[in-house]
């Protein structure tokens, strides 16, 4: 839904945003933006002391930010996008201006000083208007900022360390997230409060209005002031020939390097004249028709995983679709309009010299790189996809699709299903450990588990894990505990490294032979794959073999108690096709774990999805 009907204006634009915050990206995608992400390489140290007010620093950041992208994408780039939009986040407590914390320590400092205090956020916003005459640059920026004052509780040491300690304050400004844990921290907020989290989305919206539409000339006699945004309901004109509108007014505030005035009086009353004429029409449909494509952009992004682009690519100079195409044995014609969408989604850069990697295609799509996704980006593309579009039938029945994909009942979901050959179980083992890489080390973090000194990881698949609890708990010995067929393909896993000694594989069924025995009970993504029976039989033998004092570690996605978050939701339906299991609310696990003798419940949300409960084994 768009309910800024000026963000249509904006539809046919290419719009980039210069930021690498996912909260920004979040922000303005959940305001129906249609844009590109291209993070700024601009260094955040212009001279705060040369700037008069801590915004007009923040607004000079984000502009920075927003022009190093526009001139970048403009030399590399066959197309010059058309607007860039840059912010920068700051706080400011008694004179200083505080950004992101560079370590722990740093997180300290900041958090200590906002304790039982009042402090500001600023978020600078620059908009950058791009055209492109004689292969020169021309920019036009629009830039403003917002304020939110926001007070913080007395913070204790313990809190302090313990929110320090989850990760959170790392990339946040002023150490803090307050859409998140850091919101504890929090007594009150004063303004708007996505402003605090980076983005001013209502003060944005503002802005374009009164650069798209400006008001006409009678209005321009009196005074007008916008409290609210206005609410220009119109299906706009998307179209950038026929004089629809699509170029902003030439009303730009602040500095720019072609300074312009309040919009011709003539094209102003013509572009109001086109609202009214329109204003009966529904909004554009875009976030329904993004979510339309949403299955079309997966599967680009598969394929060019399954065809091993992103390899291809990696440490290479820019190279052709037709390059590419030969190495694959694909159509170069197919191909580039594959490696197109790649670029349009952000994960390859597209230059007159070819295609190259962005660096997330380098990081996490390259198969050799060490936090790469690509065996996941296989399994989902060989196995989840094919169960998925099974979904109505997954929805009727109530239950996982394996039997249809694979035309036989799947008793045993592990030895029918994911490992019934050698080739399927090396491929969900390359999945399970591409995604335990990318969140063990949060995982092993978020509680102090040095009480412990042995733990089990119950299923715990290739020992990613494991290793990172290791390297945390130097004194920690750890069995990983998995089917055989998995203990015996883990040692393809096992880097070299000194924690190799602390890390011990057993073999055995969960369900059916005892647990190792141990301190700490590790379940990481285990119980959302079982039904509720399953669930207490495989807690009541970790109960079993606990001592009064024994933790138990529990990693899953929580539902949210009102079922409202997008990210869970898709989870537990994936679940669904997949599993005989669902998520489970915080409740629900609180539930089953005092059900088996579990209590004093913690819980910390690690990034993504997933979330870390600890809780400890009572006397029976
Ligand atoms: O409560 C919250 N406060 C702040 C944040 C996040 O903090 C950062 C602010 O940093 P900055 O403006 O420099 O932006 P970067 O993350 O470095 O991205 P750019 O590429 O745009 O420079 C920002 O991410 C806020 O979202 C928060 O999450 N909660």
């Amino acid at each position: 839904m768009v309910l800024c009907p000026v963000i249509g204006k904006l539809l046919h634009k290419r719009v980039v945003l210069a930021s690498a915050s996912p909260r920004r990206q979040e922000i303005l995608s959940n305001a129906g933006l249609r844009f590109e992400v291209v993070p700024s390489k601009f260094k955040e140290k212009l001279d705060k002391a040369s700037f008069a007010t801590p915004y007009g620093y923040a607004m000079e950041t984000a502009k920075q930010k927003a022009l190093e992208v526009a001139s970048r994408m403009h030399q590399k780039d066959l197309r010059t996008p058309d607007m860039v939009i840059g912010a920068d986040t700051i706080v400011t407590v008694g004179g200083l201006i505080l950004e992101k914390p560079v370590d722990k320590q740093d997180a300290y400092r900041m958090l200590s000083r906002l304790s039982g205090k009042e402090h500001s956020v600023f978020t600078g916003v620059a908009i950058v208007h791009c055209s492109s005459k004689d292969r020169q640059l021309h920019t036009r920026v629009s830039e403003f900022y917002e304020e939110t004052t926001v007070k913080f509780s007395e913070l204790s040491e313990e809190l302090l360390w313990e929110y320090i300690h989850s990760g959170e304050p790392m990339d946040k400004a002023g150490g803090y997230g307050i859409q998140a844990l850091g919101g504890m921290l929090v007594e009150s907020v004063h303004g708007d409060f996505l402003n605090v989290v980076g983005f001013p989305l209502n003060h944005f919206c503002k802005q374009l209005v009164e650069l798209y539409y400006p008001p006409r000339p009678e209005d321009l006699r009196q005074p007008v002031q916008h409290d609210s945004i206005p609410a220009v309901d119109t299906f706009e004109d998307l179209s950038d020939v026929d004089g629809g509108g699509s170029e902003p007014a030439q009303r730009e505030t602040g500095s720019c390097d072609e300074k312009a005035e309040a919009g011709a009086a003539g094209q102003a009353t013509a572009e109001a004249e086109c609202h009214r004429t329109r204003a009966t029409l529904p909004p554009f449909p875009t976030r329904l028709l993004e979510l339309l494509d949403g299955f079309k952009l997966s599967k680009a992004l598969l394929t060019a995983c399954k065809l091993k682009v992103f390899d291809w690519l990696k440490d290479e100079a820019p190279q052709k679709a037709a390059d590419i195409a030969s190495k694959v044995d694909a159509s170069a014609c197919g191909m580039e309009r594959l490696l197109d969408v790649c670029a349009a989604m952000g994960l390859l850069e597209k230059t007159e010299q070819g295609y190259s990697n962005t660096e997330t295609a380098n990081l996490y799509l390259a198969s050799d790189s060490e936090y790469s996704l690509h065996g996941f980006m296989l399994q989902n593309n060989d196995i989840i996809w094919n169960l998925f579009t099974h979904l109505e039938f997954a929805i009727r029945e109530g239950r996982n699709q394996h039997h249809r994909v694979l035309g036989k009942k799947v008793d045993d979901l592990f030895q029918d299903a994911y490992y019934r050959s050698p080739e399927t179980q090396l491929r969900f083992m390359q999945a399970m450990h591409g995604v335990a890489k990318l969140t063990a080390r949060q995982v092993a973090n978020a509680f102090d588990l040095s009480r412990f000194s042995s733990a089990c990881d119950v299923g715990g698949c290739t020992g990613a894990l494991a290793r990172e609890l290791a390297r945390e708990y130097p004194r920690l010995q750890v069995t990983v505990f998995d089917l055989p067929d998995v203990v015996e393909l883990a040692v393809h896993f096992q880097p070299a490294g000194p924690q190799a000694a602390q890390i011990h594989f057993a073999a055995g069924d969960f369900f059916r032979d005892p647990l190792p025995s141990a301190e700490l009970y590790v379940l990481c993504r285990i119980l959302h794959d079982w039904s509720d029976d399953k669930v207490h039989k495989l807690l009541s033998k970790v109960a079993e073999s606990c001592k009064p004092g024994a933790g138990l570690l529990l990693v899953e996605t929580l539902l949210d108690e009102k079922r409202e978050a997008q990210g869970s939701l898709i989870q537990s339906l994936n679940m669904l096709v997949q599993t005989e299991g669902r998520e489970r609310s915080r409740g629900e696990y609180q539930c089953l774990l005092e059900l088996h003798g579990f209590h004093q419940l913690q819980v910390v949300h690690l990034d993504g999805v997933l979330d870390a409960m600890l809780a400890t084994r009572a006397a029976p």
